[in-house]
């Protein structure tokens, strides 16, 4: 193998030039040639790409998002742009990809693959929805903007007796909320994995201004409701005004944490190792404090990654 790509998919998260400069410094260290594609797909398409050197990853370690930038692209969900795609790729002479992107992004990738390109796929998203890995990128420095953001709120909501009602992202896994719950101190965790009650948090709500508390924070995730719906439901209950927060792409960007940064290396330098052990087809993880490969087919036959149960229990507990 003389020549790989890289290309970031799918919604950014913080940890992807970590990833990125992983996977260009250890391809060059092998001495390979190391091809960066603009936009995900969208510039395999559009043949939108530029060879990489050391300098290009250069001071890109400790900023989010993706210096390669990213897309949703339509084509690629088509015969016809995937064909487009993996001609490109081969016209520029490239036997390896590396993909770092979410599940459709991985969907896209084993196209590709079909049609004679090695590749390998890195989890990377915020929703943690991904089965195969512990974690996917991005994810502990998601939570740790949510958690930043949830105790400057509870600063203002304790001084004026509020209660807020915080949006999260997630898509339709409830990872995010639950354990920012956790780690926040909320008094509820709505989820789509576990039914609620309104009934039940109504209640509870009147009981803590019963005793005085000065505060209450139930987080919701986007798959379950808005915030503006929860809330709107809280007061057809008890007539009782609650405040919103929708922590929305917020959640999404900022200096990698070192968890991410050490992850989206370890990461990078796997898949550029895997590609050089002639591996293709898979998605590498984190299991325990190892790596492993996964093949595409069983990552797309498994269920969404269901909830640690370690942290439903936690919650549960906790009484949140
Ligand atoms: N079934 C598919 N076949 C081919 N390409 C796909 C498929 N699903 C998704 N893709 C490609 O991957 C891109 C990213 O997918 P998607 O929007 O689902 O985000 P993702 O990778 O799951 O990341 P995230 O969920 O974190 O935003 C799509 O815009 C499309 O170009
Ligand atoms: O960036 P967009 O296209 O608005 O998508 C938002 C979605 O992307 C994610 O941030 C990552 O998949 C989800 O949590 C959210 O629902
Ligand atoms: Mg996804």
């Amino acid at each position: 193998m003389k020549r790989i790509a890289v290309l970031t998919s799918g919604g950014d998260c913080s940890g992807m030039n970590a990833t990125i400069r992983a996977v260009v410094r250890s391809g060059l260290c092998a001495g390979l040639d190391v091809v960066g594609i603009k936009k995900g797909y969208r510039g395999l398409i559009d043949r939108d790409y530029f060879m990489m050197n050391t300098k290009s990853v250069s001071n890109t370690l400790q900023r989010g998002g993706t210096f390669l930038q990213s897309a949703r692209c339509k084509e690629m969900m088509e015969t016809a742009g995937q064909d487009v795609a993996a001609n490109n790729l081969k016209g520029m002479g490239v036997e390896g990809l590396v993909v770092i992107g979410g599940d459709g992004s991985m969907r896209g990738a084993k196209t590709l693959m079909d049609r004679g390109i090695k590749v390998i796929g890195i989890p990377a998203s915020i929703d943690n929805d991904i089965p195969f890995t512990d974690m996917s990128l991005g994810v502990d420095t998601a939570l740790n903007n949510i958690i930043y953001a949830v105790d400057c709120l509870k600063d203002t909501a304790s001084s004026h007796d509020r209660a807020f009602i915080v949006e999260v992202m997630g898509r339709n896994c409830g990872y995010l909320t639950l354990v920012a719950s956790i780690a926040c101190g909320a008094e509820h965790a709505l989820i789509p994995e576990v039914p609620y009650n309104i009934g039940d948090i109504c209640e509870n709500l009147r009981k803590r201004y019963r005793e005085g508390r000065d505060n209450s924070i139930i987080m919701v995730a986007e798959g379950v409701a808005s915030a503006q719906e929860i809330s709107e439901q809280i007061k057809h209950h008890i007539r009782f005004e609650s405040r919103i927060m929708v922590l929305g792409h917020y959640q999404r960007g900022g200096s990698p944490t070192s968890f991410d940064r050490l992850l989206g290396s370890r990461f990078g330098q796997g898949s550029v190792e895997a590609l050089l052990n002639g591996e293709s087809g898979k998605m590498v993880g984190l299991s325990g404090n190892h790596l492993q490969f996964t093949e595409f087919d069983k990552i797309f036959n498994a269920p969404m990654r269901p909830l640690n149960e370690n942290m439903v229990k936690l919650a549960h507990k906790l009484d949140i």
